[in-house]
């Protein structure tokens, strides 16, 4: 049997005063209800990059001006299995916000609660937390 194999990027939008911005999944989409990154599947031809870019376009409207890949990581679910590309995000053009309604927030990255984010995000959001 073959799983389904996602490679996912992600944005970990950071202001000047350490605040990340924060959706919430909603729906009935895999993981709904918990807080994210923005970000979603890299699609056929796409670097991660690439991926990343248009992501957080559609989901928050920012243009990406510079991005730093912090960590990647591998996680099995039940249903799938997801490489997902953690970018750091410090400089961009316009202003984040929940392009496709849902719920956001700006959070200090020592105020991360791991336990509100996918499995997956545990170490990165020690990462945050302990810097
Ligand atoms: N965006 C995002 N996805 C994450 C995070 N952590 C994590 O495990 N995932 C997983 O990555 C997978 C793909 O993300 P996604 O649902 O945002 O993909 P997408 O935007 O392309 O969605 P779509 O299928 O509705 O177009 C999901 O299984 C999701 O649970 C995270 O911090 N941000
Ligand atoms: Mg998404």
């Amino acid at each position: 049997m073959t799983r389904k194999h996602l490679h996912i990027a992600v944005g970990i939008i950071r202001n000047e005063k350490g605040e990340v911005f924060i959706t919430r999944r909603v729906g009935d989409s895999h993981l709904a209800g918990l807080w994210e990154f923005p970000g979603g599947k890299i699609e056929a031809g796409e670097s991660p990059e690439q991926g990343l870019r248009r992501e957080l376009m559609e989901e928050t409207g920012i243009q990406v001006q510079q991005s730093e890949l912090l960590c990647s990581l591998d996680h099995h679910f039940d249903d799938r299995t997801v490489t997902l590309y953690f970018y750091l995000v410090e400089h961009w053009q316009g202003t984040p916000f929940g392009r496709e309604g849902q719920p956001e927030r700006w959070v200090h990255q020592h105020a991360l609660n791991a336990g509100e984010f996918p499995e997956p995000n545990k170490p990165v959001i020690e990462l945050l937390n302990n810097a």
